[in-house]
């Protein structure tokens, strides 16, 4: 199944549009478990065992295996993902963005060796940066337009003098990868809840596109704001929530806790959903 056959699939089964998100901190592990990196697959295989029936989609952060060397436990819980909740897609958090030969060998990172549903990038050095990504049928590839960190603001809200309606940056993104730039269908856009109104924005210029929404939980995102910004009949939600679930509680009983807060998270959007229909 391609990458937005399974968004829909989970996004309906699962009555969903969180994302959970598996940035693995051994610092803040479980008794134990703390500080010891050899064991992210544990404690990230757990946190998918309790919410898979919570989530449209999990979403790994690359970082957080790669500074540790612990390349081949990511590749271990994709495995996991794909035999225990095949049904849910996985975005790999990687933000890539490099010319085209090198592009060629972190979209085989991403989709071969990881087995990723999808990808996110930036799209800062150009399309031919972007293309080797989508030579994967039916794979999605989502690109950095408004972030949810305050120093988004120092490109991605410059205006383009050069561009017909002299856009801000983040606008000429969601139309290019509304219009010419998604030439089979795959591209998604990547922007924080932080800010529901440039979400609203980004919802009028792109309004088909899949969004990948971080920032509510730890960064302070509100959850109906961002349901209200984003969600459209033709254009899918997926809200990412990582540490405030991962971290409900650094006892024994993560895993139960990490549950009871995915379901909080998934419910208080479902609300808002209700509320906007
Ligand atoms: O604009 C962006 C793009 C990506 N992220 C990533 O999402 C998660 C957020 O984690 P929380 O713990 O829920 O804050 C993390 O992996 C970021 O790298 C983002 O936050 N903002």
């Amino acid at each position: 199944m391609d990458f937005l056959e399974l968004l829909r699939t989970a996004t309906a089964q699962n009555d969903s549009m969180l994302c959970v998100g598996l940035d693995p901190d051994p610092e803040r592990f479980p008794g134990a478990w703390r500080g010891d990196a050899r064991k992210m697959y544990d404690f990230c295989a757990a946190i998918v065992d309790h919410t898979a029936d919570l989530v449209c989609a999990f979403k790994p952060q690359i970082a957080y295996f790669a500074a540790h060397g612990a390349e081949e436990q990511l590749e271990r819980l994709l495995q996991h993902i794909r035999c225990h909740a095949p049904q849910v897609p996985v975005i790999l958090d990687a933000k890539r963005g490099d010319i085209g030969a090198t592009a060629e060998q972190y979209a085989k990172e991403a989709f071969e060796r990881y087995g990723a549903d999808a990808v996110t990038l930036s799209p800062f050095m150009g399309f031919d940066s972007v293309a080797p990504y989508l030579d994967y049928p039916g794979k999605g590839a989502f690109l950095l337009c408004r972030t949810s960190n305050p120093g988004g603001d120092d490109l991605q809200n410059q205006r383009l003098a050069s561009v017909p309606g002299e856009p801000l940056l983040y606008e000429h993104i969601a139309r290019l990868a509304q219009g010419p730039w998604n030439r089979n269908g795959q591209l998604g856009l990547v922007v924080g809840a932080t800010y529901p109104a440039e979400i609203e924005r980004v919802r009028a210029l792109a309004p088909t596109l899949p969004l990948l929404i971080p920032g509510v939980g730890a960064q302070g995102g509100d959850a109906a704001a961002t349901v209200r910004a984003g969600l459209r009949a033709e254009g899918p939600i997926i809200v990412n929530s990582s540490r405030a679930i991962l971290y409900a509680s650094t006892k024994e009983n993560f895993a139960a806790a990490a549950r009871a807060e995915a379901l909080r998270t998934r419910d208080a959007l479902n609300a808002a959903r209700a509320r906007t229909a």
